[in-house]
């Protein structure tokens, strides 16, 4: 049997850093926007319990990959004797703050519950995303949400679907190194949805990312020319809402030489639901 299915991209609109926790890890309050550009990823179920992945990108074929993390971790939590043979087609930026690797997986335990016919609850579901990674959650629940918790306490919300530019410059980030660092700010005050709908809206990690990595204030200082613009996660990419997307195109014909670009609309609802929703495994 075999099902293909999209993993797309988010933004943080805001990103607020509340608080570090005990083990390290960090509270936040996030307003997730999904948007409809993504990877793709076809799978095909094997009567072994091999994972297998191939990959456009070879670097991304190893154990180590989110996809076959997700895959082990169904595994045993259900004692299912299945496999799957698993091809990604990789589109989006890795480590840019856009959640790709993350969604990768959040669509490999959606696909793999329905395929291997589990039907784990979307609560069993969200708590298995979590072990993954803290963005992972929100692509399980498929739906714009503000986000609590490390990332996982969710609250869909309902956006106006928006045109944005994507812009990713050539460095990388890693999110442990930024999350540790002790210039990070990590004290914002905890605030109501309403106030933060009501502020200007910023991200936390931008100041300190935009030290480490001069390339990325650069690019920013390139994006504000056409719009306002912030940094997504923990960088490196950068995004700008547009009116339309003529004048987002425009920007983008524009791109500094060596970054990145695409143009993505602002989605409620992940795509991977419908997706999932049109197939015969619709449990
Ligand atoms: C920055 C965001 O992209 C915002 O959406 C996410 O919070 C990051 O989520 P993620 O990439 O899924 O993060 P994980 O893979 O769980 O964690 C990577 C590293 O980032 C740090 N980390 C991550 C999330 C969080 N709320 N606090 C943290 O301190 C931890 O040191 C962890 O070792
Ligand atoms: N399926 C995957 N796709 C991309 N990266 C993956 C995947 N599985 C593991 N990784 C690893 O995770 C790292 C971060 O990739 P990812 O694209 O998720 O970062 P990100 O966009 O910064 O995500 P986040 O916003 O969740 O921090 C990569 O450098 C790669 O080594």
């Amino acid at each position: 049997m075999t099902l293909s299915l999209p993993a797309v991209a988010k933004l943080n609109l805001f990103l607020h850093i509340t608080g570090r926790r005990a083990d390290g890890y960090h509270n936040l309050q996030t307003l997730f926007q999904l948007l409809d550009v993504g990877d793709e990823l076809h799978f095909t179920t094997r009567t072994d319990k091999q994972l297998n992945l191939q990959c456009n990108d070879s670097s991304l074929q190893g154990p180590d990959n989110l996809i076959i993390k997700a895959g082990r971790l169904l595994q045993q939590h259900t004692g299912c004797q299945l496999g799957c043979d698993i091809v990604l087609d990789k589109v989006l930026p890795m480590g840019g703050g856009l959640g790709g690797g993350s969604s990768d997986a959040a669509t490999t335990l959606l696909a793999l519950n329905a395929l291997w016919r589990l039907k784990l609850s979307n609560q069993q579901l969200a708590a298995l995303a979590l072990k993954l990674g803290a963005d992972v959650p929100l692509f399980v629940a498929g739906h714009t949400a503000f986000a609590e918790g490390v990332g996982e306490k969710l609250v869909p919300v309902q956006l106006p679907e928006k045109t944005y530019l994507v812009v990713t410059p050539p460095c990388h980030i890693s999110t442990a190194e930024i999350f540790q660092h002790p210039d990070l700010i990590r004290n914002s005050p905890l605030l109501s949805l309403e106030t933060l709908f009501s502020r200007p809206w910023r991200n936390d990690c931008q100041p300190l990312v935009e030290q480490l990595q001069p390339i990325v204030a650069i690019t920013l200082q390139w994006l504000v020319e056409y719009a306002p613009c912030r940094m997504t996660g923990t960088g490196a990419s950068v995004f700008a809402e547009f009116p339309d997307a003529a004048s987002a195109q425009h920007a983008l014909a524009n791109l500094p030489v060596a970054c990145r670009g695409f143009i993505a609309k602002g989605v409620n609802q992940s795509p991977v639901l419908a997706a999932l929703a049109d197939t015969e495994f619709n449990n």
